[in-house]
């Protein structure tokens, strides 16, 4: 007699390498479409960068893929599931992470407890103090942040900050992680360590889409680059090829040029 076995749709699986689709995504804001009809996809073991001027609409899009903004039409899906009407919450339990621009502390809290933050989200372990410990403590140690770890959050400085956020959001355990300009504020020596521990997470099956501005981080991380304009995709595809592209150059000029893109 044979059997049929319900598979789960591939990366469904809690835990399981899972992609990030977006597929026809639009947000308004008034008369503005700030996102205005957006396919994307951020394949498991892949660094895909977005980037495009101020106003863009890197945000807004971020913002529907994490689920703290609904969006007016289009779907999200994590890993196949349909996620997009689900609240931004209950999205970090099935395995999006996500830090932000303007970077989000608990500043009374150490270090160490603004990881375990984080790791208490991991599914299955609210109540394993033990698991809750070894999330935070390898988290930590990833980001080289333990001798930091009993200081408190708000007497550090921006740079250590950033990678607090990094070390709470893979506290986690995430699938797939959004990165809002994640080397922002970092010295060199941090910047290197936050690549090739961005590396070796996507290396490990982890989706990874991050927001950045600097060309050159993007050239070294980024498998597949989308640069937008106006709340659409201008252009997709591998890095190097979408940093050439004319229409990338004209809509990202400054940056590409070297200057500073913020007004
Ligand atoms: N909450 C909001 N209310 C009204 N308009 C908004 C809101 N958020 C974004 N917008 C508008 O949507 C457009 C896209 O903004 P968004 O912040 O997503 O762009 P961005 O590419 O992330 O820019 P930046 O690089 O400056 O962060 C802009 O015109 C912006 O003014």
């Amino acid at each position: 007699m044979s059997r049929r076995v319900a598979r789960p749709a591939a990366g469904a699986r809690p835990g399981a390498a899972a992609r990030l689709t977006a597929r026809g995504l639009v947000r308004r804001y008034g008369g503005i479409e700030a996102v205005a009809g957006v396919d994307l996809t951020a394949p498991a073991g892949r660094i895909t960068a977005l980037i495009g001027p101020n106003g863009a609409g890197k945000s807004t899009l971020f913002d529907c893929l994490a689920g703290t903004v609904r969006p007016d039409a289009g779907r999200v899906l994590l890993g196949g599931r349909e996620v997009t009407r689900l609240p931004a919450h209950t999205r970090v339990r099935i395995g999006l992470a996500r830090t932000f621009q303007q970077i989000a502390v608990f500043p009374t809290l150490s270090v160490a407890d603004n990881v375990r933050v984080g790791a208490e989200q991991r599914p299955g372990t609210r109540r394993d103090t033990r698991a809750v410990d070894a999330a935070t403590g390898g988290a930590l140690a990833l980001l080289g942040l333990q001798e930091l770890a009993a200081q408190p959050a708000g007497e550090q400085p921006t740079g250590v900050l950033r990678l607090v956020e990094l070390a709470r959001a893979l506290a986690g355990g995430p699938r797939v992680l959004l990165l809002d300009e994640p080397a922002a504020g970092l010295d060199t020596a941090q910047t290197a360590r936050l690549v090739a521990v961005l590396r070796g997470l996507a290396d490990r099956g982890m989706a990874l889409l991050l927001v950045e501005h600097d060309p050159d981080l993007v050239a070294e991380l980024a498998d597949t680059v989308y640069a937008m304009a106006d709340g659409r995709v201008v252009a997709h595809g591998p890095a190097g090829a979408v940093l050439a592209d004319a229409r990338v150059a004209r809509t990202w000029g400054p940056d590409l040029r070297g200057g500073d893109p913020r007004p």
